[in-house]
């Protein structure tokens, strides 16, 4: 309650309490300055962020204990280590005191401590656990690099030691050209028995670590991946039939997915929608064509336009029946969001519909 009271009354300052909370920690511990990128843009609202959300649920541990051993475990790339945990919950509280006067008192301030205090132990747990059983991260050499448009590239990298993942999954990826900066790439293949690792990347305008990736990456530069993360996987313990929608590069881990349940050896149908705005987005087309004939079980559908999510209830509505299906839903946030209300509209319950949490992926691996 009085957490919820603190968080509502900063609601309207949020960036103000951002900056304040990063001088209180950089002027505090200026050796932790170096742990950040240089520009502190994207990263700028995650550590907080990531900290208020946990706060939020701090009554639900259901929901947050998951949440905050990933996020613990996903943190051993940065460094992190526990002595680095009270420089940033004293920040926490400066910053929290100095901008929620009207809530602010010793009362609230012993509950943000308690409600801290059980945060940092969870992710400092978690990151002990799985020193036990993964490095903090990954090298990973690029072994090709295949333009597949003006900017769209297929990388395929060599990890140093062996990266176990689920088709589906992503992982967090540093390139040498900006260092501590960390962006999210889909697997676009499922485990293979080389152990290359393949990503699907698109140049968009201010992406650095894409437009790193598709225009300076080269065969022999080495890379960094943080751990692997995300649900959206192939439950193999049924054989429900599968509806996928990927849009624009969202169309890798569906590939993945596809390609998890060939080596399964299952004949469940999978019926995939590959959205793109123009014939000359549908960069993989050949790829998922060549999957289709091989499987007779498979059936691959373009989709082309604006708005994919607008156009499936029709272009899914001539098919279907679908309330047998799983659903995976993968590509830009906005047409995940809208392509989970259009699934749900055609009678496939929340529940069954997968796709990776965007709102908790700043937190979950950086
Ligand atoms: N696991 C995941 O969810 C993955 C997500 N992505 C994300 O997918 C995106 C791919 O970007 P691009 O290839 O440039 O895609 P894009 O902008 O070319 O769009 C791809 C498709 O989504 C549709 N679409 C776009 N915005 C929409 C909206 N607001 N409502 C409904 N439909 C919409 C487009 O019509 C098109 O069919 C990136 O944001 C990337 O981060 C990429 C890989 C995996």
């Amino acid at each position: 309650m009085l957490i919820r009271r603190t968080l509502a009354e900063i609601a309207p300052v949020a960036d103000k309490v951002t900056s304040y909370f990063y001088a209180l920690v950089f002027t505090g511990h200026p050796e932790v300055r170096e742990m950040f990128p240089a520009a502190m843009d994207v990263q700028r609202d995650r550590l907080l962020k990531a900290l208020l959300t946990a706060a939020e649920h701090i009554d639900d541990p259901a929901v947050l204990t998951p949440y905050l051993r990933r996020l613990g475990a996903g943190h051993r790339k940065y460094g992190t280590v526990s002595a680095h945990y009270p420089a940033v919950g004293e920040a926490l509280i400066g910053a929290l005191a100095r901008y929620a006067d009207l809530t602010w008192g010793p009362e609230t301030e012993a509950a943000w401590v308690r409600a801290y205090t059980a945060i940092s132990q969870t992710m400092i747990d978690a990151a002990a656990e799985d020193e036990a059983r993964a490095p903090a991260w990954w090298h990973a050499e690029v072994v090709s690099h295949d333009l597949r448009t003006s900017d769209i590239a297929v990388l395929t990298v060599r990890p140093d030691q062996p990266y176990p993942f689920l088709a589906g999954q992503y992982t967090s990826l540093e390139t040498p050209w900006w260092p501590r900066v960390w962006r999210h790439y889909s697997f676009a293949s499922a485990p293979r028995a080389d152990g290359l690792l393949s990503f699907h990347v698109k140049a968009v305008p201010a992406g650095w670590v894409s437009n790193a990736l598709v225009r300076h990456a080269r065969p022999g530069d080495v890379l960094r991946l943080g751990p692997p993360a995300g649900s959206m996987v192939v439950d193999h313990s049924t054989d429900n039939g599968m509806l996928c929608l990927g849009g624009g590069t969202g169309i890798a881990p569906i590939k993945a997915l596809i390609e998890d349940v060939a080596e399964h050896g299952e004949r469940r149908p999978v019926e995939v929608f590959f959205g793109a705005r123009s014939d000359h987005d549908l960069y993989d087309k050949d790829t998922l064509l060549g999957l289709q004939r091989s499987h007779p079980w498979l059936s691959v559908r373009p989709v082309i336009g604006e708005g994919l999510a607008g156009q499936l209830p029709q272009a899914v509505g001539e098919n279907g029946p679908w309330s047998s299906y799983d659903a995976f839903i993968s590509g830009p946030p906005a047409m995940v969001r809208s392509g989970v209300d259009a699934l749900k509209r055609i009678g496939i319950p929340g529940e069954r519909i997968r796709f990776d949490a965007l709102e908790e992926l700043a937190g979950v691996a950086g």
